[in-house]
């Protein structure tokens, strides 16, 4: 056993005993350590897989980063599923120590292999800078920013494809009610930096996120680094005065698209800043026109997403919905249950989506109330919740309050408290009497 693992025999009779065998470490950041991991399913243990296995021991972190940051990349990370996005097998946590198995990138990051091949041609930065881009994207749809784009977070596989990695700063950029939120914590690396997060003013995280493309465009093209980040208040004065150049050595055989997508990208001014659209639509791109349509898996990724936003919205939709409804019952009073009544007795008062849905199963129930099954217990809530004495119409009212006393012990007391709501609005005391005798007996 190598000593730089960090693991206890504990933790290894746990890993190894779900087919994980921790064997090396790759790599290490601020609060991690990265470790070259055999895996063997146990269903199928002839097959021998290797993972990369990023472990986070919390004890030796600081709070905010427990508490904040390490969260946030937990639920961000088993929420992307992109072909440029390292793909995460697995995540466990074991006491203090949390187990992030990926996806294993056989050549490294992309600061490793710059400094170990040198600058990257134009022709394969310009594949890879569009892979960057195709996983920051669709990261900004989501809106959520990186934060810490930088040449360490590219990792390279063993077909030369570049996967984003490392989200421990990563941020929704709008909150639960869709307002969008600045950032204030200075993240990432220095050199890595938008000039806005080095003034200390609220910043936008997506912007912010293609200063650090560009920065990432001019390192593989140069093997260098734009600015000099040895001060920060001169490092800020050289982003802010566009004071950096091409280095000689390469300046002359790059294309002017390349230039010019480097400084709308180096752009201090945070409104003239390309948008991550522009890059991947700009001329420098185009210059390979194969890298202007999405391959298979790319454009499964999107068709994915949108699958996945539609079924938030709808399951969003449904919760408002239910809500309504019962907000719309506790609103009444009993001038306005009049009024209602009196307008759903000359036919004018639409019936709201749910109450329709009710009613639709019910006339189903009443034609076969003897062989009709609900699916599930949500239709007969879905009742339950629609039976506003008010919107639906009395011969289905009398109908549900039939059919909840039908199904017998999960909803006995939610029948009550609907003969209790009948009494409350006042719709028919009389019956509402008649009603509870009926189902409390
Ligand atoms: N899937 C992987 N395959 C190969 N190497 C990896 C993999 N994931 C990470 N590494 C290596 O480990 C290093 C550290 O990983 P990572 O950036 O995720 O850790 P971190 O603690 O979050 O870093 P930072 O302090 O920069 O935020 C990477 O720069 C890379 O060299």
């Amino acid at each position: 056993m190598s000593k730089d693992l960090i693991t206890t025999p504990s933790e290894e009779l746990v890993l190894n005993s779900r087919g994980y065998h921790l064997l090396k470490k790759l790599g290490e950041g601020s609060y991690a350590k990265v470790y070259l991991t055999d895996f063997k399913n146990p269903k199928d243990p002839d097959k021998v897989m290797q993972l990369a296995c990023k472990v986070i021991d919390t004890s030796k972190a600081p709070k905010d980063f427990v508490k904040k940051f390490l969260p946030r990349e937990l639920d961000i990370l088993v929420k992307l599923n992109h072909p440029h996005i390292v793909h995460i097998q697995n995540i466990f946590q074991r006491r203090n120590k949390y187990f992030i198995f990926m996806r294993f990138a056989e050549n490294g990051d992309l600061l490793e292999f710059i400094v170990k091949k040198g600058a990257v041609s134009e022709a394969q930065s310009r594949v890879w800078l569009r892979q960057i881009c195709l996983a920051v994207q669709y990261m900004h749809e989501m809106e959520i920013a990186h934060r810490d784009l930088k040449c360490e977070n590219a990792l390279i596989t063993n077909n030369y494809n570049l996967k984003l990695a490392d989200f421990g700063f990563s941020r929704f950029v709008i909150d639960a009610s869709g307002k969008r939120v600045t950032s204030e914590t200075y993240c990432g690396s220095l050199s890595y930096a938008a000039p806005e997060i080095l003034r200390g003013i609220p910043y936008h995280g997506k912007i912010a996120d293609i200063w650090s493309i560009g920065v990432i465009l001019y390192i593989m093209l140069n093997k260098a680094m734009p600015f000099d980040d040895g001060n920060i208040k001169k490092l800020y004065e050289q982003q802010t005065n566009k004071r950096w150049r091409f280095r000689a050595k390469v300046a002359d055989s790059l294309s002017e698209q390349v230039k010019k997508l480097t400084g709308h990208c180096l752009e201090p001014d945070v409104t003239k800043r390309w948008k991550i659209e522009q890059i991947l639509t700009s001329d420098w791109i185009a210059m390979d026109p194969r890298l202007l349509e999405l391959n298979a898996a790319e454009k499964a990724a999107i068709k994915d997403k949108a699958e996945r936003k539609k079924k938030k919205e709808k399951k969003i939709k449904e919760k408002e919905t239910k809500t309504e409804v019962e907000e719309e019952y506790k609103g009444l009073n009993k001038q306005r249950i009049k009024h209602l009544k009196h307008e759903k007795n000359s036919h004018q008062v639409a019936m709201d989506k749910k109450t329709k849905l009710a009613v639709e199963y019910l006339t189903l129930w009443k034609e076969d109330k003897t062989n009709w099954k609900f699916k599930s217990l949500r239709e007969s809530f879905l009742i339950y919740n629609s039976c506003n004495p008010v919107l639906l119409p009395d011969d289905y009212f009398d109908l549900t309050l039939e059919y909840l006393c039908s199904i017998k012990g999960v909803l006995r007391n939610k029948v009550v408290e609907v003969a209790k709501k009948v009494k409350e609005g006042d719709v028919s005391l009389q019956r509402a009497k008649l009603i509870l005798e009926k189902f409390t007996e």
